[in-house]
Order: structure tokens, then sequence, then C-alpha cells
């Protein structure tokens, strides 16, 4: 008799049925709005500094009195940076006090604006703003905290994955995170919150210095992250360093895994691109120090090779290294008792 062998089980369950918008749906991304002080400046930040393309203008000279806006462009990542010409704009002026430059508003293509903004308000969503519709359907609408009970409740998006504080967790902090994502799992955001650890956690840094929730980090695709990493550090962008034992640890790991990782990891680990994988891909990802003086919105360069996570392999090394940026800036600060702990 020829033997038979199994050497694996898996079990996939289906434990949720994901809801579905009868008509229309999200399609992707379409553009990020920024906030910001000097909207001029802030988008040659992002040409000179990480080559996007400038793609449109307004301001006094078209005839737009109370707001420049500028539009920076690369392939299908558009960023819009605003800032207030009317001295007297109370609402750029007051968020620019509160949170410093950072993310307005993220906007998503969708077919059907009207059916999701309707089926959205019935479900109890609030539109601070009426959507405007172009002729590719981008609608744009602003959205509320909490953000990941509003979400998959107005805009029917769900879980995609989930990790919480016992998971992920450094010798001081710890955070819960649950990503969320639309129907066809197009659009994914990773929502973190602090959890309680022994000292400030950084996602409650983050909160205090942007004065509540918001964009925390957005991440760009790159197909050639090597390329992209050495380019980006000719023109000066910095990244968080993960020390050369995470490296060692790396290779150790990589000797028994069974996916091989093409890139060469001397390189890697000279540009200190970060490594996250199972056993059908890997990821590669690095990310950049804050962008601004407020320890607040930073970017990510990743790479993925069969693999859909957002690196949780690397958070503990990750947290690691901005928790040594955390203590430069007099921000890893033990907690009180009761968990609070005064920022400024
Ligand atoms: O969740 C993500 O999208 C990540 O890329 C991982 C991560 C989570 C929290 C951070 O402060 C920094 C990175
Ligand atoms: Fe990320």
């Amino acid at each position: 008799m020829p033997t038979i062998k199994f050497t694996n089980l898996s079990v996939h369950v289906i434990d949720f049925f994901y809801p579905q918008h009868k008509k229309g749906r999200f399609l992707r991304f379409h553009h990020i709005t920024f906030w910001v002080g000097n909207a001029k400046q802030a988008a040659s930040f992002y040409s000179d500094k990480m080559g996007f393309e400038r793609f449109a203008y307004k301001g006094l000279e078209t005839g737009s009195r109370d707001v420049a806006a500028h539009v920076v462009r690369q392939g299908k990542i558009m960023f819009v940076f605003e800032s207030a010409l009317n001295p007297g704009h109370k609402e750029m002026g007051e968020h620019l006090m509160k949170h410093g430059d950072g993310v307005k508003d993220i906007a998503f293509q969708v077919e059907d604006c009207d059916y999701l903004i309707k089926t959205a308000k019935e479900r109890g969503a609030v539109i601070v703003k009426e959507p405007w519709v172009e002729q590719d359907s981008h609608g744009k609408v602003n959205i509320q905290w909490p953000f990941p009970a509003w979400i998959q409740r107005c805009l029917l998006f769900h879980r995609f994955w989930s990790i919480d504080d016992k998971q992920i967790h450094t010798q001081f902090s710890a955070l819960r995170s649950i990503v969320v994502t639309n129907y066809e799992e197009t659009i994914k955001m990773p929502i973190n919150e602090p959890a309680q650890g022994e000292k400030k956690s950084q996602i409650q840094e983050y909160v205090d210095y942007n004065g509540g929730p918001g964009v925390q980090h957005i991440a760009l695709n790159s197909s050639n992250i090597i390329e992209t990493i050495v380019n980006l550090r000719a023109r000066g962008m910095e990244f968080l360093s993960a020390p050369d034992t995470y490296y060692d640890i790396l290779r150790e790991k990589l000797r028994t895994a069974k996916i091989k990782v093409k890139e060469d990891l001397d390189r890697l680990q000279e540009l200190r691109i970060l490594v996250d994988f199972d056993d059908n891909g890997y990821l590669l990802q690095i990310f950049s120090k804050p962008v601004q003086d407020r320890p607040t919105l930073f970017l990510e360069v990743i790479q993925r090779y069969n693999h859909y996570g957002f690196g949780a392999g690397n958070f503990k090394s990750l947290f690691e290294a901005i928790e040594k940026d955390q203590d430069a800036r007099g921000n890893l600060t033990a907690l009180t008792p009761d968990g609070q702990n005064k920022a400024f």
C-alpha cells in the first residue's frame, strides 16, 4: 500500500458576513488633504524630499481669497496642502493651533456617491460638508470619531484584522490595533489606540500633541523599496533606525522560514529597512521620523510580496526605536497610578 502522509492541517472559518452596499462601492483612497501653516512650503517639502510633482494650485492669483491650496501628485497618490490666506479664517486658525500641521481629511474615490452618503446618513453619519461630486464620482465626506465604530456602522467597512495589547507591547508601552477595510478590501486603515503600560505609550504621545485622535502615519507603496530609500535618504529624509540586533534575530528567523527574501539582507540592514513574513510571503517597510515639529504625523514606505499584514512582527522593535526618540523628546515619562500623565 502506498503511504499517505499529510503534513499540515488548516481550518478555514467563516465567522462574519461582511456587510455590502446594495449599490455603489468604495474604490480607493483618492487624496489626502492637509491643513498646514504654510501650504507653499509644505508642498515643496513633499516635492523636493519625496519626488512628488506639482499638480494644481489655487490662491490669490486664481481668485481664491480665503484659502491657498497646493496639490502634489505621484502616480495615484495625491496630497492637497491647504492654508489660510485670510487672517480671520477662524476654523483653519483654530485647527492649526490645536493640531499643528496635519491631515484634515481623507477622500475616497467611490461609485454612486449619492447612494453611499444617503445610506451613511440613515445609519447616523452627520455630514459635516455636503459632498461635491465630479465626473469621476469622487465624493468627500468629513469623518467623525470614534472612527472604528463609525466607519463600520456608517460606511459598512469591516474588521480586517486586530491585535490587542497583550500581543503588542514593549517593556514600557502597549497598544491595541484594529484594521478596518471596505467590502472589496481595497482600502485598509489600521486604527491604533494606546493601552496601559509602564510609561506613556507613543500612541498617547501622538494624542497629546495632536490634541486628540487623527492620522498618525500614511503608508506609501514602492515596487523597489531599496532604490526608493536610497533616494529618499539622499534627499535628506530621516528614518527610524532598528538596532543591529534586530537584523541578527531576523537572519536567525529567516534560516528556518518557508520563504526566501530576494533582497540582500546586508543592504536592508544598511538602509534600516524592516522585514516581516509568514509562510507565504513577506513585506519590507520603514518609517520616517515625524514630518513636522510635533511628534505626530510620519510616513511609511512599504513593499509587499504576497503578504498583506502591517508588520506585526516588527512592532516591538519599531516601537523600541520610536521610544528612543520619544525619550529624547522628554516624553517617555512614567505614568501616575491612575494612568494619567501631564503632557505640557
Ligand atoms: O499599523 C500600522 O499600519 C503599522 O505600520 C504599524 C505601526 C503601528 C503603530 C505605530 O506607532 C507605528 C507603526
Ligand atoms: Fe502602517
